[in-house]
């Protein structure tokens, strides 16, 4: 299979390329281009460094004289200041200089915590993503928002700060267990609605293929995805206005996952949930039909992503969602799709917001 490129071009200069393909990981071009440092640290979890750490570690012996490694435990829940201080804590002992380059070899979780001990050490070190779920292929590690969560709230604590490159290598997946499979396909499932029609129809037609991992289905899937995630983040790079679409379904799907306690649902699953909320909070505003909802309902169902959300109660909702990072003064802004393929950010009076709820299990 060949690789395929995304660049993403950003202000000042600044800009990166997304590889996707197979066999990247041993791949000596992969890696070409990269800064070239005496010490790498690689940070990945006790899940993924027995597939993954020795065949990265290899590689990238050729660029380094040491390459050092960062096992965490496992998990959403993990993703705090204590794995954060575990970062600092290493790279400080080791007298890691301000060239040092750290490798987030992982999912989400890995990817945002690197990425933000990356942001802070010495002020900023660069950092290379290694994605190997299918969410981080498709979403977290483009564009450059990294995070820890903090029980108050999710991914509350965190930086701006871009990768020098993403390297999504499509044979990762294979060791994908099918539950987490499903959790990146909501993420990929966000893009059609927010974006591009036409690609929510491909989704649709070609489900089953990416359910039963067909390599050739993957790659569309990941490079279309980070194709919209790029095209976003070109333009709104902070988030002061269009990238909040890359948000759809996360204010309720946040809600949950805080609300919840991290980890007893997936974020993919979350946002999956708080799509179909969000779906139908742009249809009793007037903005899509009610098929649309039927329609989403449907994708979602036979993703296996969960459509009843945790009964937490309307005002446990509200609560957790008025402290969502896109609220302004004390007032919830969800992401409702205006027309398929294009998306905005908005209020909606509570009561509407209660009978969504009310409709989907959440009271
Ligand atoms: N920065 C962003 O733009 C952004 C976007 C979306 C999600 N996120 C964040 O990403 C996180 C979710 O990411 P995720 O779904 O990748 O979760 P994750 O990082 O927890 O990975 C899911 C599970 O799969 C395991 N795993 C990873 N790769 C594997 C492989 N190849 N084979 C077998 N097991 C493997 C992990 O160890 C973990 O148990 C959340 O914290 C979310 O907030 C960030
Ligand atoms: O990249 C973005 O922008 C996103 O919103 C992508 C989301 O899928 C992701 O979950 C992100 O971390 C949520 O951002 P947050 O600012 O709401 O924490
Ligand atoms: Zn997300």
């Amino acid at each position: 299979m060949t690789a395929h490129n995304v660049s993403i071009a950003l202000p000042d200069g600044r800009a990166y390329e997304i590889r996707i393909g197979s066999q990247l990981l041993g791949e000596p071009t992969s890696w070409q281009g990269l800064p070239k440092s005496a010490a790498a640290l690689i940070v990945t979890n006790d899940r993924v460094a027995p597939y993954y750490l020795e065949r990265l570690r290899s590689a990238l012996l050729a660029r380094h004289a040491s390459v050092e490694a960062l096992v965490l435990p496992d998990g959403e829940f993990h993703k705090d200041w204590v794995s954060l201080q575990t970062v600092m804590d290493t790279l400080l002992e080791r007298q890691a200089d301000r060239k040092t380059v750290l490798y987030a070899l992982g999912g989400g979780v890995i990817g945002d915590l690197t990425g933000f001990a990356a942001s802070i050490y010495m002020r900023g070190v660069p950092f290379v993503q290694v994605p190997t779920t299918l969410l981080a292929q498709v979403d977290s590690s483009v564009g450059g928002k990294t995070a820890i969560n903090h029980p108050l709230g999710k991914n509350m604590i965190g930086t701006f700060y871009q990768p020098a490159r993403v390297i999504a290598d499509l044979d990762s997946l294979d060791t994908l267990p099918d539950r987490e499979l499903r959790a990146g396909l909501a993420e990929v499932i966000k893009y059609g609605p927010i974006a591009d029609a036409e690609f929510l129809t491909w989704i649709e037609v070609n489900l089953d293929a990416l359910l039963s991992r067909d390599k050739a289905a993957l790659a569309h899937a990941v490079r279309r995805s980070c194709e919209i995630k790029a095209w976003v983040v070109q333009q709104d790079e902070r988030e002061s206005g269009l990238r909040a679409i890359l948000n759809f379904g996360h204010t309720f799907g946040h809600a949950i996952e805080t609300g919840l306690g991290y980890g007893a649902w997936l974020h993919g699953e979350a946002v999956g949930c708080g799509m179909l909320l969000a779906s139908d909070l742009s249809a009793r505003t007037g903005r899509m039909p009610a098929d649309f909802v039927d329609r989403m309902r449907r994708l979602l169902e036979r993703t296996s992503l969960p459509v009843v959300a945790p009964a937490l109660g309307v005002e446990r909702y509200m609560s957790l969602m008025r402290g969502d990072k896109k609220s302004e003064a004390g007032e919830i802004r969800f992401v409702l799709i205006e027309a398929l393929g294009r998306a905005g950010t908005h209020a909606a009076p509570d009561d509407l917001v209660a009978q969504v709820l009310e409709t989907h299990g959440g009271a």
